[in-house]
Order: structure tokens, then C-alpha cells, then sequence
């Protein structure tokens, strides 16, 4: 059967996380906790600090009592989308990519060289004018 709630991944629910938009991540739904951070009793700051991150334990550790656990059933914007991953994924280099990566290294490598060896061949120049007028 379809289900009406909606899902949110944690990187979306993770950009709310200001005192004028804040979604909090706990057991694995997402609540909007905006218009309670005010009169929440441990502070608003502790409500920012759990954004962007699974903040169960945060809030398990808390100690809330049952009617603070029915009162958050009330900010409850949906459930936390767990197909999508919470570590972005690696991005693995192609053979084509390590190939234009040893190439920009031998151009740095060129640049590098080239700087010393101008250097050299001016004082060169500098040194054989200097000793002509002499
Ligand atoms: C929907 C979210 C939340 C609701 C509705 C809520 C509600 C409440 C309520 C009603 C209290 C008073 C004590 C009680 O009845 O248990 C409380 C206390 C507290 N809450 Fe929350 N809370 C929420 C989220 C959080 C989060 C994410 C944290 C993060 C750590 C947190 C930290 C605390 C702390 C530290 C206290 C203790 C304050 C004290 O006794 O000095 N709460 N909360």
C-alpha cells in the first residue's frame, strides 16, 4: 500500500537547521521544531546543535517524559528517507582522469623548472654584461 508520508533525506533536513527553520531527526522521523524552539525548556540551543544529524540519542539522553514525547507527535513533518545514502558516495578516479592527472603534473613540474632556470640564465646574462664594460 502507497503511503501519504512524506520523505526527506538528511542532507534536505539538515539545511533547517537556523532558529528561524529547524527540523530535528528523531527515531527516524523528521520534525519542524520552529515555532516550539522558544518555549522548548532545555534551551533552543541544544535543539540547534541537533540538527543535521540522527539526534535520537541527543534526545533519548534528554530524559523526556511521555507528554514531551506526545507533544513533539505534533512537529512531525514526515519520516527520514534511509534508501538514499548518509555518506555521499566515493567518487572513484577513471584510468582517462589519472591520465590527465600525471599530465597536469608534469606541466606543474615544467612551470616549477622553468621559474630557476629563467632566474639563472638573467643573472647569467647580467653577470657577462657587467663584465664587458668592465
Ligand atoms: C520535537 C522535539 C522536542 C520536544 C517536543 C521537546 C520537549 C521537551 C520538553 C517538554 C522538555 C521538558 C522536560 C520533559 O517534559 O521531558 C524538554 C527538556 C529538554 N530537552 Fe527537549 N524536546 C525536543 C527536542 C530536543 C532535542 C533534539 C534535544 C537535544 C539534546 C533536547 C534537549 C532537552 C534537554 C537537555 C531538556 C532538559 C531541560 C532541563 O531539564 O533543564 N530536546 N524537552
Amino acid at each position: 500500500m502507497p503511503t501519504l508520508t512524506k520523505l526527506y533525506t538528511m542532507e534536505e533536513a539538515s539545511q533547517h537547521n537556523t532558529k528561524d527553520d529547524c527540523w530535528v531527526v528523531i527515531d527516524g522521523k523528521v520534525y519542524d521544531v520552529t515555532p516550539y524552539l522558544d518555549e522548548h525548556p532545555g534551551g533552543d540551543d541544544v535543539v540547534l546543535a541537533a540538527t543535521g544529524k540522527d539526534a535520537t540519542d541527543d534526545f533519548e539522553d534528554a530524559g523526556h517524559s511521555k507528554s514531551a514525547k506526545e507533544l513533539m507527535q505534533n512537529f512531525c513533518i514526515g519520516e527520514l528517507d534511509t534508501s538514499a545514502p548518509i555518506i555521499p558516495e566515493l567518487e572513484i578516479a577513471s584510468k582517462k582522469e589519472t591520465a590527465n592527472y600525471s599530465r597536469n603534473l608534469m606541466d606543474l613540474t615544467k612551470q616549477y623548472w622553468a621559474v630557476p632556470v629563467a632566474i639563472v640564465g638573467i643573472s647569467v646574462v647580467a653577470g657577462f654584461i657587467c663584465l664587458r664594460k668592465k
